[in-house]
Parts: structure tokens; C-alpha cells; sequence
């Protein structure tokens, strides 16, 4: 059994995102410049944010963050992202989910400039994606692209199960691992809630993805031997023995699937750190103005 080690591999991307911001700069051209939307003190997004932001500044990136109270007018908050698409010193725009329920996601996604938009997330660049067209690919996906493609995991021909149909996740995932394309060439089987023979679909697959939000959702009776399991999870699960007063869970009980398992990722210390590097990955080709190819 093999670690895929989020740490060490988010590092490794960050290092060679540096390398090249470092030439950028010698040449002249513009520092990548990520604006990032926090709605609200959610702790767990607050979390996320701030590591964006450092992760920003570790590689020579500029970073802005707009705080917004969670009250905030979905007009103002539309009207920011104008001012946002319309300043050229802004290469990437990213509005942190979930937002507060008065305002309308969906709305809040279509205003940002697609080619500023390094989530993935408007509908034209999740067109080009579900085309095969460059695009930015969803952080979180992507990042286990880059995962897999690192560990040099030949996927082809292997049967994928990913658990979870999101429009940020699971969806994304399906359509990536089942191009032609390494990693891809899978066979890709989708489950969700009304799926009715999870278990048996579980125990068939070479590679298992679990994106359920969902603590400890895949046990070891539904993985076979010698599997692939991405754990997506990021659940906070209260424990009064830490300081924070949680600690974090995978999708995945990593310590009974663990043994049987070729490799799997840990929760934490695996795909969450993958997001940011494809996150800042997506923002170096907005910079630079291309998107990444993958067939
Ligand atoms: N517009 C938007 N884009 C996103 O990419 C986005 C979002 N909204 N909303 C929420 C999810 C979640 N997400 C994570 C990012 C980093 C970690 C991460 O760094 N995790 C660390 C631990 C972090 C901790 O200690 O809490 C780890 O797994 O080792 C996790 C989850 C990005 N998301």
C-alpha cells in the first residue's frame, strides 16, 4: 500500500509554479494575480481562503481578498465581481462556496469573466470541458488529475466508480477520467444517492473516488483488493481532545481500507491540498492566457 501524498505533491507544484513565476518576472511580464470573494465567517471556508491566500504569496503571486459580511446585497456583491472582470490586474476570480441563501449562486457564477474564472465553474468553460476544448478544469478534480499523473498510475482500462454527482466534484471527475487521455481511458461508472447497488458497484472498481460528504462513508467491505481510493472528504468531526475543538475525516475509513488498498489518498494531508495547487495552476495559465489541454 502507497500514500499518495497530497503534501509532498501540492509542494512539488508550487515549486515549479515558482520557477515560473520567477521567469515571468525576469521577462517583464505580469505577476499572476488571484482575487478571492469570502461571504460570511464560516470557519471552514475562512480556512480554505487564508491557505489560498498564503499559497499565493509562498509562490510570488499577488492575492487580493474581498471580505464581505454575510448580509452583503447579492447587488453589491455582483458589482464587485464587475469591478473585478474589469480590472486587467486581475488574472483569476474566485467566489468561495457555498454562499448565504439570499443570494443566487448560480447568478454570482455567470457574472465572473470566464477567462478570469479559475473555479471552472461558469457554464461556458464547463461547456469547453465537457467538449474536450482547453479550459480551466475544476480545482478539485483537477488536482487529482495531477495526483495521479505524478505517481505515474496507469489508469487505462481500469473501471472507475466515483461516489458523488456534484457539479464541483463528482461530475467533473467522471468526464475527466473517462477522456482519452493519461490519466483517463477509464471506464467510469457514477453513483449517487438513488444508486441502488453501491456496494456491488464499489467492489468491482480499480479505482474508487469518494465525493459523498459523508464521515467514513466507504468501509472495507465495499473495496476490493488492490483498489485505487481518492478520498475527496473533508468532514470536520467534533473532538474535544484537539485544540480547535474538531479534527478531519475523509469520505473514506482510512484505517480499515487502507491494508487493501495498491494506493489511497489521506484525509488530511491529500486532495484539499491538491485543490490549491490546481487552483494556482489555473491562475498561472489565466495569467499567461492559456488553458490547460487535456483530450
Ligand atoms: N469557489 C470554491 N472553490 C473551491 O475550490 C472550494 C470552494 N469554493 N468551497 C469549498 C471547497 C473545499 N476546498 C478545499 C480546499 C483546500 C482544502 C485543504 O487544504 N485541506 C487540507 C486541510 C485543511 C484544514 O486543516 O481544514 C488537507 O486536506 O490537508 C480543503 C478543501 C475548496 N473548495
Amino acid at each position: 500500500m502507497q500514500i499518495l501524498d497530497g503534501k509532498l505533491v501540492s509542494q512539488a507544484t508550487k515549486d515549479l509554479l515558482a520557477k515560473k513565476v520567477t521567469e515571468l518576472k525576469a521577462l517583464g511580464k505580469k505577476t499572476p494575480h488571484l482575487a478571492a470573494i469570502l461571504v460570511g465567517n464560516d470557519g471552514a471556508s475562512e480556512t480554505y481562503v487564508a491557505s489560498k491566500v498564503k499559497s499565493c504569496a509562498e509562490i510570488g503571486y499577488n492575492s487580493t481578498l474581498l471580505r464581505f459580511d454575510a448580509q452583503i446585497s447579492e447587488k453589491h456583491l455582483l458589482d464587485n465581481i464587475q469591478m473585478l472582470n474589469e480590472n486587467a490586474d486581475i488574472d483569476g476570480i474566485l467566489v468561495q462556496l457555498p454562499l448565504p441563501k439570499h443570494i443566487n449562486e448560480e447568478l454570482v457564477i455567470n457574472t465572473i469573466d470566464p477567462s478570469k474564472d479559475v473555479d471552472g465553474f461558469h457554464p461556458m468553460n464547463v461547456g469547453k470541458m465537457v467538449s474536450g476544448l482547453p479550459t480551466f478544469i475544476p480545482a478539485t478534480p483537477y488536482g487529482i488529475m495531477l495526483m495521479l499523473e505524478h505517481y505515474n498510475i496507469d489508469t487505462k482500462g481500469k473501471h472507475a466508480v466515483v461516489i458523488g454527482r456534484s457539479h464541483i466534484v463528482g461530475t467533473p471527475m467522471s468526464i475527466l477520467l473517462s477522456r482519452n487521455a493519461q490519466p483517463g481511458n477509464c471506464t467510469v461508472t457514477l453513483c449517487h444517492s438513488q444508486t441502488k447497488n453501491l456496494k456491488e458497484l464499489c467492489l468491482q472498481a480499480d479505482i474508487v473516488v469518494a465525493a459523498i460528504g459523508r464521515p467514513n462513508y466507504v468501509t472495507a467491505d465495499m473495496v476490493k483488493d488492490g483498489a485505487i481510493v481518492i478520498d475527496v472528504g473533508i468532514n470536520r468531526i467534533e473532538d474535544s481532545s484537539k485544540k480547535s475543538g474538531f479534527r478531519l475525516v475523509g469520505d473514506v475509513k482510512f484505517d480499515e481500507v487502507a491494508p487493501k488498498c495498491s494506493y489511497i489518498t489521506p484525509v488530511p494531508g491529500g486532495v484539499g491540498l491538491m485543490t490549491i495547487a490546481a487552483l494556482l495552476k489555473n491562475t498561472y495559465n489565466a495569467a499567461i492566457g492559456e488553458k490547460e489541454h487535456l483530450n
